[in-house]
């Protein structure tokens, strides 16, 4: 069969996005996921989104995230970006969105030509001396160094990955470093791309709350710069934690295919 796909960008963090309103793939297709993310053999992304039904009154639509490895995993904040941009694109929605994803329901809006995704309520961040950890949607690593332009992100980022305490379930791993006031740089190894990717939204979100929390900064809106772009981080903070943190950045559809399955 030949299976119609559109590939989606969110500054570089590339997607597989397939149109499954209408079940036309099946969920547990590992196999397939895994060949159409593969950059030699498939079409080539650091993952693969469904948008399907929404399973609700309240939701236009629901999002289903694999990793480029094949499998389903948590909350992809690049992803979550680009589906809504994808969903205006068909016509689902206009320029607001109310979606459900692993993680739970979403919130989204288009403005100004950028993408707006409301991320999970943080209430729990786990401080160390070398790194702090947090679950952003998905689970992440957050270490302060020098000289990022030149960290060795993939050595480093797959041996944290790997080792103690994440072992095969593993975390995602961002490095960071200032550069201005309230403006900072990062990069990030991604568990199931197992690779340094140009961004990851839920790594930058969890970047921006390690950083008010062990005050680097105090500002609550916080200029991200990525190897494949900028994104920007708002955030309220109460007694109970961090609420109303909203991602934002561009997402645009780079073209449509059809591939032989
Ligand atoms: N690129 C994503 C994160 C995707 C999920 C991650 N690889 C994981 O398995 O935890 C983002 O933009 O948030």
């Amino acid at each position: 069969m030949n299976l119609t796909f559109y590939k989606y960008q969110g500054t570089g963090n590339d997607f597989v996005i397939i149109d499954n309103r209408q079940s036309i793939v099946t969920k547990n297709d590992t196999k397939l996921f895994k060949r159409l993310c593969d950059r030699k053999f498939g079409i080539g992304a650091d993952g693969l989104m469904l948008l399907e039904l929404p399973e609700n009154d309240e939701d236009d639509f629901t999002m289903v995230y694999f990793n480029a490895d094949g499998n389903e995993s948590s909350m992809c904040g690049n992803g979550g970006r680009c589906l809504v941009a994808f969903a205006s694109f068909l016509g689902v929605i206009k320029d607001k969105a109310t979606f459900t994803a692993i993680d739970g329901k979403h919130y989204a809006v288009i403005k100004d030509g950028l993408v707006q995704l409301q991320m999970q309520d943080v209430s729990t961040i786990e401080e160390y001396d070398s790194h702090l950890f947090l679950d952003t949607g998905s689970p992440h690593h957050v270490m302060v160094v020098d000289d990022l332009d030149n960290y060795d992100v993939v050595s480093v980022g797959r041996s944290i990955r790997n080792g103690a305490p994440y072992y095969e379930a593993g975390s995602n791993v961002n490095f960071v470093e200032k550069a201005t006031v309230g403006v900072f740089n990062v990069r990030t190894y991604e568990r199931g791309v197992e690779d340094e990717t140009l961004s990851c939204g839920t790594g930058v979100t969890a970047v921006a709350l390690s950083l008010h929390t062990s005050k680097m900064t105090d500002k609550k809106e916080v200029r991200m710069q990525t190897p494949g772009g900028e994104l920007k981080v708002t955030f309220q903070k109460n007694e109970l934690g961090y609420h109303h943190i909203f991602l934002i950045g561009p997402a645009e559809q780079v073209f449509k295919g059809e591939i032989v399955c």
